[in-house]
C-alpha cells in the first residue's frame, strides 16, 4: 500500500483513535504488550480530546517496570485528560529537545486544545545555565540552540503562538517557576515531549506532582525515538542489550505496524489569527500579556559563561545555519544525492557522505521518524530491502534508538557508571597526575603523533563535529592506547560537540572502551595506522586538519615518524607518537582481561 494511503488523517484519528495495532503479525522474538497503558483504562468519553490523545498515546504501550519510564506514558493519565467541552483551558507547550513545529506531538496537542477552546496555545523555553554546566554542554551547541530558538520563534509567531523565554539560574527551581508562571497566566495544561535522562525524568515528575496538586495537568508524549523506550523487549520481557537482535526486532516491529514517521504530520497547527482575536475568557488571568509583552520573548544571543571564540562561531554559523527548513533541505539533499552511496562511503572521513544531521537530531529540529520516512520513501517504500545505502543509513537511526532504550533501561549510564559492571575493575594506566593531564591534553589538542587521531580531534575542536569513524578511533585511542578512563574523554566530547547527546555519546564511548553493549568486548582495539590507511587512503583528510603534514605525500602521511628519515621528520615540527601502539595495545589487553575476568556483568 503506498505510504500516502497508510497515513491517517486528523479526522480519522479523532474518530478511530488511529489504525489498530496488529499484534498477531509481530515476530515471535518481538515482545509487545496489550494496549493497556500505565494510566489505567482510558475513560472513553467519545470526546475528540480523549480520542486524539488515545490515538497518540496508545500507539505503543509499555512493559517497562524499570522505574524510569514507569509505563511509557508515565506522565499522562487518561482520566486527567482535559475535556474542553465548554471549559476554557489555556495550554502551554514546554519546548526542550523538540525544537520543531512538524511531527511534534506535544505541540500539536497543545494547539489542538487551544483550537477546541477557541483560544491560542503558548510556548515556553527555559534556559538553565546550571543544567548546561552540569551537562557539559558545549558553547557551540548552546549557540546553535539559541539560533534555532530564534527561527522557531519566528515560525511560531506566524501561528500567533508566543514563545516565552525564561532563564532559571538554579535548575531545582524550574518546577516551581513553571507552576508560578502558569498560575500567573491562567494556564492549566502543560504539554511536554519526554526526556529520558535521570535528572530530567525526576524534574518532570516533580513538575507533574506540583501541577496535579493545583488541579493542573501535564500531558507527556514520546517523540525522541522511532519506537519509544519500553516498547521493544525480548521474548522474556527483558530489554535488549545487544544491538543486532534489537535491530532485527526494531525492523520487524516497524515493518508490521507501518510506523509512518509522519503520523503526526496531519495534526495541523492552529491557523494564524491576529493578536486581537485572542479570546481570553478567563478575564482574571494575564494570559493575553503573553501575546503582547515583547519583553517576555527575548532570546539571548549567548548564555553567560558559554561564549564562543569568534572564529568558531563563524564556522558554526556557516556549517550549521539554523532552522527547521534548513534541516529539511539538508535531509532532502542527502537523500537525493548521497544516501545510496552511504554504505560504501560512510566510513571515509574525507568524503561528505554522511548526513551531518546529528546537531538537528540532538536538538529535535528534525525527528527520527521524519528521517526514516524520507529514507523509506527514497527506497521505494522498502525498509529492510532495496538500496544497501539506505538500509545502512536506517541502521544508524536504529543505533540512535538503541542507545536511548539502553539509557532508559539502565539509568546507571546517566550516573557515570559503566554499562558492564566489570568496567569498574579496569586499572587505568598508572600515570602521576601531571603525566596523565599531559597525555590527556595532548589527545584533546590533537598532538598524539598519530596523524589520523590528531586530524579527528582537530576537526572537532575547529568545527564542533567529528566524523563517526574518528569518534570511534579517537575514543579507542584514549581508552586503550593511552589507557585513560573513557569518562574523561566522554566529558571532553560533550564540551566540544555541537551534537553532544548523552545517550549517543555515552553509548559510543562505552562501545569504544568495551564497557558497553558491544558483543565483541575488550579485544577490539583499532590500530590507528591501519585505520588511517584504510579510511583515509589518500591522506587528504589528514592534510586538511594537520597542516604540519600538508606537504607529505604517499604512505608517510599515515605514520611519518616511522616512514620518514629523522631529519625530514624533525623538519615537520610534528610530535612523535606519544605511545607505541603495540605497547599500548598489550597493556590495554592485560588491563581489560584482568578487569573483565574479575567479575561478570549484572544485567
Ligand atoms: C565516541 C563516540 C561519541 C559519539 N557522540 C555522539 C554525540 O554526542 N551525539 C550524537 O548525535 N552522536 C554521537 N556519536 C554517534 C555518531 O558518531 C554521530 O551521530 C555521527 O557521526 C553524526 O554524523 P551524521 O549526522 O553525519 O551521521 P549519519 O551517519 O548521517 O547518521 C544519521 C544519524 O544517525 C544517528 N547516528 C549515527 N551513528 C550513530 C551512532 N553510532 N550512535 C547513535 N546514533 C547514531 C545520528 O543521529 C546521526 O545524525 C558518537 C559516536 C562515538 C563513537
Amino acid at each position: 500500500m503506498p505510504a500516502q494511503n497508510r497515513r491517517t488523517s486528523l479526522d480519522e484519528y479523532f474518530r478511530t483513535g488511529g489504525p489498530p495495532l496488529k499484534k498477531e503479525k509481530i515476530e515471535d522474538n518481538v515482545k509487545t504488550e496489550s494496549s493497556q497503558s500505565n494510566g489505567g483504562a482510558a475513560t472513553e468519553t467519545g470526546s475528540a480530546t480523549t480520542s486524539i490523545h488515545q490515538a497518540l498515546a496508545s500507539r505503543w504501550t509499555t512493559t517497562s517496570s524499570n522505574g524510569v519510564a514507569n509505563g511509557a506514558f508515565y506522565s499522562v493519565k487518561h482520566e486527567s485528560l482535559p475535556k474542553p467541552n465548554g471549559k476554557m483551558l489555556n495550554c502551554l507547550h514546554w519546548f526542550r529537545r523538540d525544537l520543531r513545529l512538524q511531527d511534534n506531538p506535544a505541540l500539536s496537542y497543545a494547539t489542538f486544545i487551544a483550537n477546541q477552546c477557541q483560544t491560542h496555545a503558548c510556548a515556553i523555553y527555559i534556559i538553565s545555565p546550571e543544567d548546561m554546566k552540569l551537562h557539559d554542554d558545549a558553547p557551540i551547541k548552546i549557540d546553535f540552540w539559541m539560533r534555532n530558538l530564534k527561527c522557531l520563534q519566528q515560525e511560531l509567531d506566524k501561528l500567533n503562538i508566543p514563545l516565552v523565554i525564561k532563564t532559571v539560574p538554579k535548575r531545582r527551581d524550574i518546577p516551581q517557576v513553571l507552576l508560578d508562571f502558569c498560575d500567573q497566566h491562567g494556564i492549566s495544561e502543560l504539554t511536554i515531549n519526554h526526556e529520558y535522562e535521570v535528572d530530567e525524568d525526576a524534574r518532570d515528575k516533580k513538575v507533574q506532582r506540583l501541577f496535579e496538586s493545583k488541579g493542573k495537568h501535564v500531558h507527556g508524549f514520546h517523540e525522541q525515538c522511532v519506537i519509544q523506550p519500553g516498547k521493544l523487549m525480548t521474548q522474556s520481557n527483558k530489554p535488549y542489550t545487544v544491538f543486532t537482535p534489537f535491530k532485527r526486532a526494531w525492523l520487524s516491529l516497524v515493518e508490521v505496524h507501518k510506523i509512518s514517521p509522519g503520523q503526526f504530520a496531519d495534526l495541523q497547527l492552529a491557523p494564524k489569527l491576529e493578536a486581537n482575536d485572542v479570546k481570553v475568557r478567563d478575564s482574571n488571568s494575564s494570559f493575553h500579556t503573553l501575546f503582547t509583552d515583547k519583553s517576555l520573548t527575548t532570546i539571548p544571543d549567548s548564555v553567560p559563561g558559554f561564549e564562543m571564540p569568534a572564529d568558531l562561531q563563524k564556522t558554526a554559523h556557516q556549517m550549521y545555519p539554523a532552522g527547521e527548513a534548513d534541516a529539511h533541505s539538508r535531509l532532502d539533499n542527502f537523500v537525493r544525492d548521497k544516501v545510496k552511496l552511504y554504505d560504501k562511503k560512510r566510513s571515509l572521513p574525507g568524503e561528505p557522505y554522511t548526513s551531518t544531521l546529528s546537531p538537528h537530531f540532538a536538538s529535535g529540529i528534525i525527528s527520527s521518524r521524519q528521517c526514516l520516512q524520507a529514507a523509506v520513501k527514497a527506497n521505494n517504500g522498502k525498509l529492510s530491502s532495496g538500496s544497501d545505502g539506505i538500509q545502512s543509513w536506517i541502521q544508524e537511526i536504529i543505533w540512535r534508538d538503541f542507545y536511548r532504550h539502553v539509557l532508559v533501561h539502565y539509568p546507571k549510564v546517566c550516573k557515570n557508571q559503566p554499562f558492564r559492571d566489570e568496567g569498574n575493575n579496569i586499572q587505568w594506566a598508572t600515570y602521576n597526575e601531571d603525566e596523565e593531564n599531559e597525555a590527556f591534553f595532548a589527545w584533546c589538542e590533537g598532538r598524539t603523533g598519530y596523524p589520523i587521531i590528531d586530524a579527528g580531534m582537530r576537526q572537532m575542536n575547529a568545527t564542533g563535529w567529528m566524523h563517526n569513524r574518528l569518534r570511534m578511533a579517537t575514543a579507542m585511542f584514549l581508552s586503550k592506547d593511552l589507557l585513560i578512563n573513557w569518562q574523561r574523554g566522554e566529558r571532553y566530547f560533550m564540551q566540544c560537540l555541537i551534537d553532544g547527546d548523552l545517550a549517543s555519546n555515552n553509548g559510543g564511548w562505552q562501545w569504544a572502551a568495551s564497557t558497553g553493549t558491544d558483543a565483541q568486548r575488550y579485544f577490539r582495539i583499532f590500530n590507528p595506522m591501519l585505520q588511517s590507511e584504510k579510511f583515509d587512503k589518500s591522506g587528504d583528510y589528514i592534510r586538511r586538519w594537520v597542516p604540519e603534514l600538508k606537504t607529505i605525500r604517499g604512505p608517510a602521511i599515515h605514520d611519518p615518524y616511522h616512514v620518514l628519515d629523522r631529519k625530514a621528520f624533525e623538519a615537520l615540527n610534528y610530535p612523535k607518537p606519544m605511545v607505541d601502539h603495540k605497547f599500548g595495545r598489550d597493556r590495554a589487553l592485560q588491563a581489560y582481561k584482568a578487569a573483565m575476568h574479575a567479575g561478570s556483568a549484572k544485567q
